[in-house]
């Protein structure tokens, strides 16, 4: 089937769902089919003006070409004089990080259910050859208990040097991208890690008042794991927070940890 062109006048326009970075989200319509999707609008200014239309590029090409049930769709793309349209796939449920934010926590069936869809839809990324390099809470949707990642704004070829400096939130960060090395997929993996204990602790592992203070903490690897944590679980992160990229745990090894296999068989 042919891309289509299409218009803001195919859609019709719901509640606003949030605010990004760089626009808006509307629950959306499609006249022809009510097919429901998540309308993205970014205000063509303000990705000038940051400079982030190459990015914007990047995101649309890997997103587009990525079919997979952990992949946040996207159908199509339009603009007008003022605006760029992404059309989205819809996840009624929203962002993680609210749903972590309510819950404070999540118990650890839970936490092993999402973390095996994060690392199914990583293994496609890697198998792409693409970097997500931003996976945390905020760019994880929930459709009715399918967890999608979204938001390549930051996704990359791997492997890759960093040109730009950071922005957001440092919690994430592995230790070769602190010290300004060369990086790939495996950032991912370290991602993985920190996503982890995010979920099971309810806060990251490094997290600290100064960002000075958190990189320190990256670099030396210095994390607690609360007592209420599984031996299994410990060690699954364990083998994600390794210094040495190399040394991390690939993800189809941690689909067989310990870990993951206990929750799998017990899920119904
Ligand atoms: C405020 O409560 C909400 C509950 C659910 C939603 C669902 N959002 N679903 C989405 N599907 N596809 C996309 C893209 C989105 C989306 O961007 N959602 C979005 C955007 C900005 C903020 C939020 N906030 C939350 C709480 O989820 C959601 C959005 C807001």
């Amino acid at each position: 089937n042919e891309p289509r062109i299409w218009t803001l006048q195919d859609f019709e326009i719901g509640k606003a769902l949030g605010k990004g970075k760089f626009g808006h989200v509307y629950l959306a319509r499609e006249k022809r089919t009510h097919y429901i999707v998540a309308l993205k609008m970014l205000s063509k200014r303000q990705l000038l003006e940051s400079r982030m239309e190459r990015q914007l590029r990047r995101e649309i090409e890997i997103q587009s070409h990525l079919k997979h049930p952990n992949i946040l769709r996207l159908f199509g793309y339009f603009w007008d004089e003022k605006r760029i349209y992404l059309i989205l796939e819809y996840a009624p449920n929203g962002e993680l990080f609210n749903e972590l934010r309510i819950e404070r926590k999540f118990s650890e069936p839970k936490s092993a259910n999402y973390i095996e869809q994060v690392i199914n839809a990583l293994m496609c990324l890697h198998e792409n050859n693409i970097i997500h390099r931003d996976i945390k809470p905020e760019n994880l949707l929930n459709s009715c208990g399918v967890i999608k990642i979204s938001d390549f704004g930051w996704s990359v070829h791997a492997p890759t040097t960093r040109r730009k400096t950071l922005c957001g939130t440092l919690d994430y960060l592995p230790p070769e991208m602190v010290c300004r090395e060369e990086y790939d997929e495996f950032i991912d993996h370290w991602a993985l890690g920190v996503l982890t204990y995010e979920f099971l602790v309810g806060e990251p592992p490094f997290e600290s008042r100064e960002p000075r203070e958190t990189y320190r903490r990256i670099e030396g690897l210095q994390y607690n794991v609360p007592s209420h944590i599984s031996e299994e679980a410990r060690d699954f992160i364990s083998k994600l927070l390794k210094r040495n990229p190399y040394e991390r745990m690939s993800l189809e090894e941690a689909l067989e940890h310990p870990w993951l296999v206990k929750h799998r068989n017990s899920m119904v």
